[in-house]
């Protein structure tokens, strides 16, 4: 399934490239797409998380992801329409074997997510963080580090200032937040969209769609931070 997001990914470039050149017509207008990958031990909210932004809400009722989800959603920034693609992978070992070497195509960023009550998955980040050197990441891709379910105050395990310093010497901006909190929406929306300038000011052109059916998609979102730490 993997493969074929990316192939599909891959020939709409070319087609549209295509189809414009033959018909005469002026180009269609692209949009880019910045592939992120969400990565993490299981059941630390990585579904929930990127359900939350693309969807706006959080999911009635979760799985352990297998293999890896995409979800999508287009925003505008700077009068550009983007899409941010978020690849939500398995943090379970046996759903990941035989898809991981696809989550590390053609990826734009990264998010590292913990859970804020569980200091087991705050420990295994350097795991990932190996995972992803294994898999030859450059390593000026725009990474951020996430430490979800904060709305549950008193279970929280990995305090704010260990985090700040494990970021910190990884060289990632830190975000506490909750996909389950309505409160922090906004927070979770900030996140993606903080990712999205950074990708938008500092990538070049990659992967583009012509228009659905030749109709101009309204933005989805409007951006609501504009500092990226
Ligand atoms: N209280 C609280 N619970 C959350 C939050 N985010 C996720 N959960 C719960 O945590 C559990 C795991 O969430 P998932 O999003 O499925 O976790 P995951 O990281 O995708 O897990 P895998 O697919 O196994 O890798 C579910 O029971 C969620 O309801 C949050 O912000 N706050």
């Amino acid at each position: 399934m993997a493969a074929e997001m990316e192939s599909s990914l891959e020939t709409s470039f070319s087609s549209s490239c295509v189809v414009s050149g033959a018909s005469g017509l002026l180009p269609p207008a692209r949009s880019r797409i910045f592939k992120i990958i969400v990565i993490g031990d299981s059941n630390v909210g990585k579904t929930c998380l990127t359900y939350r932004f693309c969807a706006g809400r959080f999911p009635d009722r979760t799985e352990a992801t297998i293999g890896v989800d995409f979800r999508e959603r287009a925003v505008e920034i700077d009068g550009e329409r983007i899409k941010i693609q978020l690849w939500d992978t398995a943090g379970q070992e046996r759903f990941r074997k035989s898809m991981v070497q696809h989550y590390y195509r053609n990826v734009h960023a990264v998010v590292f997510v913990y859970d804020m009550t569980n200091m087991a998955s705050f420990h295994s980040l350097p795991l990932w963080i190996e995972e992803c050197k294994q898999h030859l990441l450059a390593s000026d891709i725009p990474r951020i580090l996430v430490g979800n379910k904060c709305d549950l105050g008193s279970a929280i395990q990995v305090p704010t200032d260990l985090a700040q310093k494990f970021a910190d010497t990884h060289s990632m901006p830190l975000f506490e937040t909750s996909a389950k909190n309505p409160n922090d929406n906004d927070h979770v929306e900030a996140i993606f969209m903080t990712l999205a300038h950074k990708l938008k000011s500092h990538k070049p052109l990659m992967l583009s769609q012509p228009p659905e059916n030749g109709v101009v998609l309204k933005p989805e979102a409007k951006p609501s931070v504009t500092c990226w730490c």
